[in-house]
């Protein structure tokens, strides 16, 4: 557990970056430090691994203040990634994540035995290793970057805006990856980032800050958006929060419909309904207007506008799936991507009003 307890930064010139910050940050847990540009994140980032000093207060980690630690022996327990990666140029990619290894004394096998491992373990392929960086694209770099910050196996992880260099798609994944790598590992994550829906999908809590380094709210995600603290909070979470919050509830026991289904090749029968889903091999292709076939399903009568919620989905996926179908009933699969049944929307927004999630 790492602690804050009334930590003031004020930088020489008077800036106060940080004002009387007090905040627990769980072991084996993500904490995501979110608010608007200057509002002191990087700052008490930074102070947790001494990189800064605080004017005041005491930070401290599992009871140890960190001010008492030799800063060299502190940061071995604390791996750190930034934006852009900050790689070292000059030496290939498993030079640079065998990096901490090296400098606890590691012997030179060991070392790339080790950042070959976290290489993999990052969905980096091993073909990369005698690479330089400028020779990765930007996610590539940013997993190098994790990677290396992994590779002694440090308890603690500091993440500073590590994926807002990258573009949206390749964010994505970048943010699934930790989250896996996250279930395995459980490490103490403190993760800085002006995007709020980047918060509120990684960290299992969220504190927001102001400018002027003042915590405004700390929560888990769900309370956030459920019960945000003042207007600056409710203001920074920004709108559809209602639907937001449908990604953290739980999913009422919902009431799958079986369907009629087509196969590409087969004429619909007489009596089809309006829509038909056209199911291959158990996986969902698309929907057909029944009136507009001619003859035999083929795959320029496919409409694909409607996305696929899994069993495991949360209420937003599954009613997004609902809404986006031509059929106006959700498609739902299995892990192995079979259709399973269908889901209408106004039947989960009753059973979501009536509380049952
Ligand atoms: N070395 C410094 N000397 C003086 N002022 C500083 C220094 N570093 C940061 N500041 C100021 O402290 C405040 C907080 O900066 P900090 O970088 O911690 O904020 P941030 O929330 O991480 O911002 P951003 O999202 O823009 O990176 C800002 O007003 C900044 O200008």
């Amino acid at each position: 557990m790492i602690r804050f307890d009334d930590v003031t930064k004020e930088y020489p010139g008077g800036t106060v970056a940080v004002n009387g910050l007090s905040l627990t940050i769980p072991t084996g847990q993500i904490t995501a430090l979110v608010g608007p540009s200057g509002c002191g994140k990087t700052t008490s980032l930074r102070m947790i691994n001494r990189m800064i000093e605080p004017t005041r207060g005491l930070i401290s980690i599992d009871g140890k203040g960190v001010a008492d630690l030799d800063a060299a022996t502190l940061r071995r327990g604390i791996g750190y990634v930034i934006q852009h990666a900050g790689l070292f140029p000059h030496r290939t990619v498993l030079d640079n994540v065998a990096t901490v290894p090296r400098l606890l004394g590691w012997d030179r096998a060991k070392s790339r035995a080790a950042a070959q491992d976290w290489m993999e373990r990052v969905g980096l392929s091993a073909d990369l290793a005698d690479r330089y960086p400028s020779q990765l694209s930007g996610g590539q770099q940013q997993r190098v970057g994790v990677a290396r910050a992994l590779a002694a196996d440090p308890p603690i992880l500091l993440m500073d805006e590590p994926f807002s260099a990258v573009d949206p798609v390749v964010r994505q994944q970048l943010q699934s990856e930790l989250l896996r790598l996250q279930a395995e590992l459980h490490k103490t994550i403190v993760f800085v980032t002006h995007d709020i829906d980047e918060a509120l999908l990684l960290g299992n809590q969220v504190a927001v800050l102001r400018v002027g380094g003042i915590l405004a709210q700390v929560a888990r995600p769900a309370d956030l958006l459920a019960a945000p603290a003042d207007d600056f909070v409710a203001d920074f979470l920004g709108h559809d929060r209602g639907i937001r919050a449908l990604s953290f509830v739980g999913m009422p026991r919902l009431p799958l419909h079986p369907e009629l289904t087509l196969a590409l090749g087969e004429v619909p029968p007489a009596d089809a309904p309006d829509w038909m889903l056209v199911v291959e091999g158990g996986h969902p292709l698309g929907w057909v207007r029944t009136a507009g076939v001619q003859g035999a399903v083929d795959t320029s009568d496919l409409n694909r506008s409607g996305t696929v919620a899994s069993l495991t989905a949360s209420p937003r996926e599954v009613l997004d799936a609902a809404l986006s179908s031509p059929a106006r009933r959700g498609v739902l699969v299995d892990d192995a991507g079979e259709f399973v049944g269908t889901v209408r929307a106004s039947e989960l927004a009753t059973l979501l009003e009536a509380g049952q999630a």
